[in-house]
C-alpha cells in the first residue's frame, strides 16, 4: 500500500482522520490483515462536506461546459482500464470475490465512466409550447449541489462508479464513504482522479462506520442529496435522518428475488442460470435469484440436477484461478448466515445440502459456508421471506402460472425477478404482473450500464444506471421569459 492510500481525500488533500485513528483491513479468505486506513468519524465527514460545498458553490465544476466535465469523466474511464489489473486485485484482496467477478466489475466499472463522460453534454434542455404570447418557456437540468454517497461492501468499487459517474457529470460535487471494511478499490479511483484534473472539493472520499461518518452525511444541513446502497433498515435510518433539511434521497436497498422455472422453460440453461444468479459473489449479490420456485411437474428432476452441479462448487481463495466460489465478507455475516439454518429448520424447509461451514482444512482460516439447498419451502417462511445474502437458495413449487405470481408479489422486497419458458404470451403476461424493478426473461442477473436499476416497494427509491441515473443527480428548473411584458392591472391602473 502507499502512503496515500491510508488516508482520506478532502478538499484535494490526502489527510488522517482527526482523531488519529486507523482500521485494519481483512482478506476474508485467511483473515490477514491487508491494509490498514484512516478510521474517520463525524468531524472527518464534517470537513469534507464542506471542502464539497465550497467547490460548488464556487461553480469551478458545475459552471464548467458539461463537454468539459465529459473529458475528465473520460480520462478517468482510461485510467480505471489502465489499472484494472490492480484493482481488480484489490477487489479480489478485499471481498474474497474471484478474480474473474472484480475483472468483470473493473471493465463494467470503466464503461460507466465512459457511459456517463459521453452522455454529459447530451441535454441541453427543452422548449415548451407556451400558452402566454411573447414568451418562451424553457426547462433545463441542474445540478442537485453536494452529494453525499454510501456505498455497501458487496459490490464496493462498482456500486461507487454507479453514483460517482453520474453525479460528476451532471455537475454536483461529492463525499463518498464507502463500507468500513472495503475501502481499498474506492480509495486507489479516488488516487487516479486526484491525478487528474477534477478541481479540489469536487470528489472528497472520507472512511469510517456508518453509525458516525454516514450519518453525518445523511443528517448535515449542507447535503442536498443523498445516494445510498445497503440495507432496508439501514436505507430506512437515512431516510429518517435526511428528512432534517428534505434532501433528495436515492436508495438502492436490499432484494428476496424469485427465480420461476415453468415446465416448458430450457431446463438446461435454466439450471445454469439459477447457479449463476446464486453463487457468485458467495450470494452476496442483492439482486441474487436465492427464492427458486420451480413448476411442479419438473420439480424433483430439476432439483436433483441443481444439487449435482452444487456439490461440484469449487470454494477456495478467490485469487486462484481454480476457484468458483469464495468466502463470505466476514465472521459476522458468516455467524448470520449460519443462523439462519436454524431459522430454515424451525421453519420446516428440508435440507438437501449444505448448511454448515466445509470441513477442508485449506479453507478453516476463512469465512466459508458451503453452497446450501433447502427445498419443501412455503412462501410464509422467513428463511424464504428474508434477505439471507449467502450461498443458499430456498425451493417452492407451483401448479400454474396466478399462483406463481401472486407467490412471487407477496414480499416486501421489489429489486428483480425471473422467469423460464417458451411460451411467447406468457412471456408478456407474467413480464406485465411481476412487481420488480427488473424483469428478466429466460435470464438472471443482467445488469448493464445503458438499462436502468433499481427497485419496487421497499428495495428503494429512484434508479441508478441509464439515463435515468444521471437525472438523479439534477433538478428541473422551469424559466420563463416574457418578451413583451405588460402590467397586468389585476389591483385597478397606477
Ligand atoms: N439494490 C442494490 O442495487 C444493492 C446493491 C448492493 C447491495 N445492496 C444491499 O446492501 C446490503 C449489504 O450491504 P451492507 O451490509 O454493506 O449494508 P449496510 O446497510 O450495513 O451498509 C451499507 C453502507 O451504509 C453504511 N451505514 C451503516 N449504517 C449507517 C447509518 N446509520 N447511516 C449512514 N450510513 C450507514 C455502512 O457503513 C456502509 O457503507 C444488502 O441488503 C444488499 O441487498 C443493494
Ligand atoms: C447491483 N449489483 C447486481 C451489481 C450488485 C448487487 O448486489
Amino acid at each position: 500500500m502507499t502512503g496515500t492510500e491510508k488516508s482520506m481525500y478532502i478538499g484535494g488533500r490526502w489527510l488522517p482522520a482527526v482523531s488519529g485513528k486507523t482500521r485494519r483491513i481483512f482478506n476474508p479468505f485467511n483473515g490477514q490483515v491487508v491494509a490498514e486506513v484512516a478510521e474517520g468519524d463525524r468531524d472527518d465527514a464534517k470537513k469534507a462536506v464542506n471542502a464539497a460545498r465550497q467547490a460548488f458553490d464556487s461553480g469551478v465544476w458545475s459552471d464548467l461546459p458539461a463537454a468539459e466535465r465529459g473529458v475528465l469523466l473520460y480520462r478517468l474511464a482510461e485510467k480505471i482500464a489502465e489499472q484494472s489489473e490492480e484493482l481488480a486485485r484489490l477487489e479480489t484482496l478485499d471481498t474474497g470475490k474471484t478474480l474473474e467477478e472484480s475483472r468483470w466489475d473493473m471493465s463494467d466499472i470503466a464503461g460507466i465512466f465512459r457511459y456517463y463522460a459521453g452522455l454529459a453534454d447530451k441535454d441541453g434542455g427543452e422548449l415548451i409550447d407556451s400558452p402566454i404570447p411573447h414568451s418562451e418557456s424553457r426547462v433545463v437540468r441542474e445540478p442537485v449541489g453536494v452529494c453525499g454517497q454510501i456505498s455497501p461492501w458487496n459490490y464496493p468499487l462498482l456500486q461507487a462508479a454507479w453514483k460517482l459517474a453520474p453525479a460528476l457529470a451532471a455537475g454536483c460535487t461529492v463525499v463518498i464513504k464507502p463500507s468500513e471494511i472495503t475501502p481499498l478499490t474506492t480509495l486507489k479511483i479516488t488516487e487516479l482522479a486526484a491525478g487528474l484534473n477534477f478541481p479540489d472539493g469536487v470528489i472528497n472520499t472520507v472512511l469510517g462506520p456508518g453509525h458516525s461518518v454516514g450519518a453525518e452525511l445523511a443528517e448535515h444541513p449542507l447535503v442536498d442529496l443523498i445516494s445510498f446502497t445497503g440495507g432496508i433498515e439501514t436505507g430506512k435510518t437515512i431516510m429518517r435522518a435526511a428528512s432534517g433539511n428534505v434532501k433528495k434521497i436515492a436508495l438502492e436497498l436490499g432484494g428476496k428475488n424469485p427465480h420461476i422455472i415453468f415446465a416448458d422453460a430450457d431446463l438446461d440453461a435454466a439450471l445454469e442460470a439459477v447457479l449463476n444468479g446464486v453463487f457468485f459473489h458467495a450470494g452476496q449479490i442483492c439482486s441474487a435469484g436465492s427464492r427458486l420456485m420451480i413448476e411442479d411437474r419438473v420439480h424433483d428432476r430439476f432439483v436433483e440436477r441443481l444439487k449435482s452441479r452444487m456439490a461440484a462448487i469449487r470454494l477456495g481463495d478467490g485469487m486462484e484461478s481454480a476457484t468458483q466460489m469464495g468466502p463470505l465478507i466476514s465472521a459476522e455475516h458468516l455467524a448470520k448466515v449460519e443462523s439462519y439454518m436454524r431459522v430454515a429448520e424451525s421453519d420446516g424447509a428440508r435440507l438437501e445440502l449444505g448448511g454448515t461451514r466445509p470441513e477442508a482444512p485449506e479453507l478453516k482460516d476463512g469465512f466459508f459456508f458451503l453452497p446450501t439447498l433447502l427445498t419443501g419451502c412455503q412462501g410464509d417462511m422467513r428463511i424464504v421471506r428474508e434477505e439471507v445474502f449467502g450461498p443458499v437458495i430456498t425451493v417452492e413449487t407451483f401448479s400454474d402460472e396466478d399462483e406463481v405470481v401472486e407467490l412471487a408479489n407477496a414480499t416486501i422486497y421489489g429489486l428483480a425477478a425471473g422467469f423460464w419458458t417458451r411460451d411467447a404470451d406468457r412471456m408478456h403476461r407474467v413480464a406485465r404482473r411481476l412487481r420488480f424493478g427488473t424483469v428478466w426473461i429466460n435470464d438472471f442477473n443482467v445488469y448493464f450500464t445503458q438499462a436502468p436499476w433499481g427497485g419496487y416497494k421497499q428495495s428503494g427509491l429512484g434508479r441508478e444506471l441509464g439515463r435515468h441515473g444521471l437525472e438523479e443527480y439534477t433538478e428541473v428548473k422551469h424559466v420563463f421569459h416574457n418578451h413583451r411584458p405588460e402590467p397586468p392591472c389585476w389591483f385597478g391602473n397606477s
